[in-house]
């Protein structure tokens, strides 16, 4: 396995942001993390590339292998080694990671001279390489411009192509193609999906969409909250998602007009962090199936076919739909699932 995160908790100050998170991304494949706004994926990004120590978070709990290296613990002079040259992180924000007053070219070169050692003219061959392969029309000379004379999409692809040109063995990718009109996101989606395949690397890819999910992950982790709500292959759980929550998501269709991470067709918004339970299913306000166990019962993960699902009453058991008020009292009912 590439990577193997399990059981990962993080807080920051006084606040568990992250809750037991487990997942595992093998060499050739794409792994979707999903869930709205707020649900954890930003922060459990910035802890596998070791930057959210940098914003003050603590790991509580679990471990993360790397290619059989275990990375809690590890100093930042070592993380800073793998960060870059083995894992590479796209950020949503490509004006962060652009430095103004070097041309695009520079900036991509220097990741393979450092990370690769590569000579100067060799680098700038595999820089256009790269921005070929991102479907840059003229690269060699795209690769003169300076940031501010691309535009906004040019340089998140500008940024794709810095995280490719160490040849790092896993790809962190979060939200990378939002700033990205439709179709580009398309295309530059399907050509990390095509790199993970050719290149036999590992890609986690956090989104909101879960058409791109659907399209190119193996597999998805859905994080609810700080925690995941299931977890398994992509094929099994679009056809047939067990958590009423990944329903909601699959269930949504993206508008437009809509905020970026907000889930329609489900009512309510994700708790905000001080007021996370530990007890109960986090989910449970939001939910037409929950009931006195899921405000009193943390629901552990627990297989579904090839999934792991978090869910005291999952779909797909004796409980079909939705709860109603016909249904049995409280004690016949738990018995009856
Ligand atoms: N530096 C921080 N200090 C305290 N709380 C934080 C910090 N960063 C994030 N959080 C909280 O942690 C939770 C998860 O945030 P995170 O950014 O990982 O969500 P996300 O799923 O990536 O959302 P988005 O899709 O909007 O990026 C939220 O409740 C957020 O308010």
């Amino acid at each position: 396995m590439l990577l193997d995160v399990k059981d990962l908790s993080l807080r920051i100050g006084a606040v568990n942001l992250l809750d037991r998170i487990s997942f595992a991304v093998d060499r050739g494949q794409v792994l979707g993390l999903v869930g709205e706004s707020g649900s954890g994926k930003s922060l459990t990004a910035m802890a596998l590339t070791g930057l959210v120590r940098r914003i003050g978070g603590v790991v509580t709990g679990g471990g993360i292998t790397f290619d059989g290296q275990e990375l809690i613990g590890l100093k930042e002079g070592a993380y800073r080694k793998l960060r870059g040259k083995r894992i590479a992180f796209i950020t949503q924000n490509p004006m962060s990671a652009l430095d103004a007053l070097k041309t695009i070219g520079d900036q991509v070169d220097q990741v393979s001279r450092l990370h690769l050692g590569l000579g100067r003219k060799a680098a700038r061959a595999h820089t256009v390489d790269i921005l070929t392969r991102l479907r840059i029309p003229d690269a060699a000379t795209v690769a003169l411009a300076y940031p501010h004379q691309l535009s906004g999409g040019m340089k998140q692809r500008m940024v794709i192509a810095m995280a490719l040109a160490a040849d790092a063995d896993l790809i962190v990718a979060d939200e990378p193609t939002t700033a990205l009109d439709v179709t580009v996101q398309a295309q530059i989606v399907m050509i990390l999906a095509d790199l993970v395949k050719k290149r036999n690397i590992g890609l986690i890819l956090i989104t909101h969409d879960m058409g791109v999910v659907a399209q190119i992950c193996d597999q998805v982790c859905v994080l609810y909250a700080g925690r995941v709500a299931e977890t398994g292959p992509v094929g099994q759980i679009m056809e047939a998602p067990r958590h009423p929550y990944s329903a909601a998501l699959i269930g949504c269709i993206p508008r437009d007009d809509m905020v970026p991470g907000a889930l329609m067709g489900i009512a309510g918004s994700v708790p905000s962090a001080v007021n996370y339970g530990e007890q109960c299913c986090r989910f449970a306000s939001r939910c037409a199936r929950a009931d006195h166990a899921c405000t009193a019962l943390r629901p552990e993960m627990t297989p579904h076919g090839q999934a792991l699902v978090a869910c005291h009453y999952p779909l797909g058991s004796d409980l079909t739909g939705p709860r109603s008020s016909s249904l049995p009292q409280e004690g016949a009912h738990a018995q009856s699932r």
